[in-house]
């Protein structure tokens, strides 16, 4: 199949080498020149748990591309989704298929803007990466994907990228209500990589102190009063709060310093929150619902992005 990934960072990265190495004939776009650049002149540089390798793959600035892709697979950060959807507009089919996997909420009011409603799959992913710098990229770990179509009628096309990205291993399922699994992910990043990141923690060291629990199940409540009153959602408090604390353990997540940290401690860059937390506390005030722990983690996080972020 003819893939373009779309914000081909970490996340970007990896479904391409993957889906690359299965027989794909992938591109990678991207915004960042430098990063671009650098895959182009010596392939991406892949570190994995068994050593270093290098892919090559075609990397493209948006306005550079002209081919025109079967799938494109959109792995921006979130505040990036509308200007990387803008600029890829003119390789858009009306055959062609948008699968969007990037964490937090709100997305496909975005997407309706620049893609028919038929060709937008939405999906959910466990599978973690860390870009180390231009062209480089660290993908360790185990994962899976869920996808669903938007509109009833394209559920085959969605079962038809389950299909294709699992030849890849990328174990992917046909989500029957990735809305759910949408607000159940985007609890774990409004947990995790909001306390992490405040607290400069990674997941096990969260999960140790005293004050976590009641701190996750209050966060964890929140979003499941606007889930339900936005989106008709249920999702089930303490369930959620065991999964999450589940990752705890350092053969699952407990090691990883969330992708939120990653950002803002790391990088000094802005973060996800306004499309997590904020995403939140904007539609509770927006329905007169009270939701003060959202709130004061979200200003939190925006005077921290005020301190760090040049
Ligand atoms: N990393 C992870 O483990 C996971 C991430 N996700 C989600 O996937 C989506 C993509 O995340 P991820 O792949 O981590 O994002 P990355 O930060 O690795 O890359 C996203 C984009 O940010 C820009 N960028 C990153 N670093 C720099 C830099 N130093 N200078 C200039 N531009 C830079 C690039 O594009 P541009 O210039 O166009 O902005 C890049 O394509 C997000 O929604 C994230 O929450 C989901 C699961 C796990
Ligand atoms: C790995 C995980 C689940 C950690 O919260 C994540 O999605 C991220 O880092 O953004």
């Amino acid at each position: 199949m003819k893939i373009a990934i779309a914000g081909a960072g970490a996340m970007g990265s990896r479904f391409g080498v993957m889906l690359s190495r299965a027989g794909n004939q992938v591109i990678l776009i991207d915004q960042w020149a430098e990063h671009v650049a650098a895959i182009n002149a010596k392939g991406l540089t892949v570190d994995t748990e068994t050593g270093s390798s290098q892919v090559h793959l075609p990397a493209y600035l948006p306005a550079q591309v002209t081919e025109k892709p079967e799938l494109v697979i959109l792995f921006t950060k979130s505040m990036g989704l509308p200007k990387m959807l803008a600029a890829i507009e003119p390789i858009l089919t009306p055959e062609t298929k948008i699968v969007c996997l990037l964490n937090g909420l709100g997305h496909v009011p975005t997407l309706e803007k620049y893609v028919h409603r038929e060709n937008i799959f939405m999906g959910v992913t466990l599978w973690t990466a860390a870009l180390i710098g231009p062209g480089h990229v660290k993908l360790v770990g185990d994962g899976r994907v869920e996808v669903q179509n938007i509109v009833p009628t394209e559920q085959a096309a969605a079962e038809e990228i389950c299909r294709v990205f699992s030849a890849a291993g990328l174990k992917a399922e046909y989500s029957p209500n990735v809305i759910f699994s949408i607000w159940r992910k985007a609890c774990v990043n409004g947990t995790l990589n909001t306390l992490c990141t405040l607290l400069d923690c990674n997941i096990a060291q969260l999960g140790a102190l005293p004050q976590t629990a009641k701190l996750l199940r209050q966060i964890i409540a929140e979003f499941a009063l606007v889930a339900k009153h936005d989106d008709q959602v249920a999702l089930p408090v303490e369930p959620i709060a065991r999964d999450i604390e589940a990752l705890y353990d350092p053969k699952k997540a407990g090691e990883h310093y969330p992708s939120m940290h990653q950002d803002l401690i790391e990088h000094h860059r802005l973060t996800e929150i306004d499309y997590l937390n904020g995403y939140v506390a904007k539609k509770a005030a927006a329905a007169g619902l009270a939701t003060p722990i959202c709130q004061l983690l979200t200003e939190l996080i925006h005077a921290k992005e005020a301190l760090l972020v040049k």
